[in-house]
């Protein structure tokens, strides 16, 4: 269904983009066609509700807050804010639900809002279509092999949660159909310590049975792998440190920005697989090639890789405080092509200690933090990046500064646990960086981090896009591109031009 181009009359609208937006069933025939497209944009949904995933149920195009992000650019110097409607349903290829009630009568889903009551959510219209199917055939196999769901309030039951990931990487397919035949690596997380517990050989049972079922043998191939991650805290963080690759293919690899992509269940990975795609080949555009880029924020490095082998980068240096995303970044980085000659680096750090040394030799910075935003040290870092720069005389650097840093913790901090040397040699630059990317997921906190930087005076706003990662939710994924110094306007551009041509 192709979306138009709308414009909402009295204030600034943002350009819409669509991408493939196939909606779950044929949409009712519109009775009148000169009305908003709102109703074939529906959710949709019998779950709405009583579900706490999705809180907008009519017109997925524009999620509810477009209107305040065009506002917002276009109040500090972006008039041409674009926003990607992307694909309305069945977006979602990474899901982490809860699994509560009985093995008679399992419950698979997400706790209703404001509580941890879990909902059912049969057929969910955010969920990859496979998702759904591998929820049912997980419940079957928890109803035949007795699995006990967890119970919050007393701690015991055997399965808590489980995480699965769509990989609609399939090269032997024709490209239309790689999504629909997308599989579904399955992490299903255990209440014990580990594999030697008695209820091991459930879990294991668990494990046979969705590869029986759902493996390469059955008519539908719908399982990709089977993993554990062993979990007894009492807390709400979903997984715990101890992970047990079970059955299937070990590696999950998809294609987004160019590149093959490893991605281990425990590393962090973009739920919307098709619209990171369209926001990597965007972010791609502001980078030079050649540019010595920096990725904070990195998981596995997927934004700095893509752009070491699509922008010829000189240098990529990923920071992920994150360890668990090492391995993924090393088998992404093996399979970039021959020709990409880039010094590729990966650091187990915190970006938010001495994160000025970070910046130190890039052209390009681009940031990618959690939903809070950046941590405080670096957008301070950003903000007085031109004060760093003036004070600088060559002795005192603070690239020289760094490399005398004599501290054990910060040099620990700044072990390189991953490095590929370019085959020519690089020296790095003391360069700051001219261009800053910043890719949000959280606008309240984006927001609050843009004013700061622009108030600084050290960036203004170049461009900006929005991407519609989220559909049926209230947030958007932001690509702002930020430069450095005051913005020069057109005007002052031209009548520079003309000074010079008269001298
Ligand atoms: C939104 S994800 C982005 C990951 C990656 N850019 C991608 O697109 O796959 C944010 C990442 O920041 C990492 N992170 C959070 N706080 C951090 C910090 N202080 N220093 C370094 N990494 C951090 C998280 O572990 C997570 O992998």
């Amino acid at each position: 269904m192709a979306l138009s181009f709308l414009s909402v009359s009295g204030r600034p609208s943002a350009s819409l983009i669509s991408c493939l937006a196939a909606p779950p069933a044929p949409p009712p025939p519109n009775p009148n066609p000169t009305a908003l497209p709102s109703l074939t944009c529906a959710l949709q949904c019998p779950h709405f509700q009583s579900c706490s995933g999705c809180t907008q149920e009519y017109n997925l195009h524009r999620p509810i807050i477009l209107d305040e992000a065009t506002d917002f650019f276009n109040k500090h110097g972006v008039s041409d804010f674009t926003f990607d409607t992307c694909r309305l349903w069945g977006w979602r290829c990474r899901a982490k639900l809860a699994v509560r009630g009985s093995s008679t009568d399992p419950l698979i889903g997400l706790y209703q809002e404001g509580t941890h009551n879990v909902v059912d959510i049969p057929g969910c219209k955010a969920h990859h279509p496979n998702i759904s199917a591998a929820v049912e055939l997980l419940k079957q196999g928890i109803a035949e092999l007795n699995v006990e769901p967890y119970d919050e309030d007393q701690g015991t039951g055997e399965l808590r949660y489980v995480q699965m990931a769509v990989t609609t990487y399939n090269t032997s397919l024709p490209y239309a159909e790689r999504y629909r035949n997308g599989k579904v690596q399955v992490a299903l997380v255990w209440n014990s310590r580990d594999e030697n517990s008695p209820s091991s050989k459930k879990l294991n049972a668990l494990a046979n049975f969705l590869w029986r079922y759902g493996g390469p043998n059955r008519k539908v191939h719908l399982i990709h792998s089977v993993w554990a991650n062993f979990q007894t805290s009492i807390n709400n963080i979903i997984f715990g440190n101890r992970w047990r690759h079970l059955l299937g293919e070990r590696d999950f690899w998809e294609h987004v920005g160019g590149i093959d992509v490893s991605l281990a269940p425990s590393s962090f990975g973009q739920a919307n697989t098709r619209a990171f795609d369209s926001l990597l080949q965007k972010l791609q555009k502001y980078v030079h090639f050649g540019a010595s880029v920096a990725d904070l924020y990195a998981g596995a490095g997927v934004i700095g890789l893509s752009l070491a082998a699509t922008r010829k980068c000189r240098a990529v240096k990923c920071i992920e405080i994150n360890k668990e995303s090492k391995l993924s970044f090393e088998k992404t980085a093996e399979r970039l092509p021959n020709s990409v000659d880039s010094s590729i680096s990966w650091h187990n750090a915190d970006t938010s200690i001495d994160p000025l040394s970070w910046l130190v030799g890039s052209d390009v910075v681009v940031v990618d933090p959690p939903r809070k935003g950046l941590d405080p040290s670096l957008l301070n870092a950003l903000r007085t990046i031109l004060s760093v720069e003036r004070k600088s005389k060559p002795s005192e650097s603070p690239l020289l500064k760094a490399k005398d840093e004599k501290r054990p913790w910060v040099l620990r901090a700044k072990e390189v646990l991953v490095q590929i040397q370019s085959k020519t040699t690089q020296e790095e630059g003391q360069s700051l960086p001219q261009t800053l990317i910043y890719i949000s997921c959280g606008w309240e906190s984006f927001k609050e981090d843009c004013m700061s930087l622009l108030s600084s005076k050290a960036w203004h706003l170049d461009k900006a896009h929005g991407f519609n990662f989220f559909p049926g939710t209230q947030s958007i994924e932001v690509l702002a591109i930020f430069k450095r110094g005051p913005r020069v306007s057109l005007k002052k551009k031209k009548s520079g031009k003309k000074k010079k041509k008269s001298s």
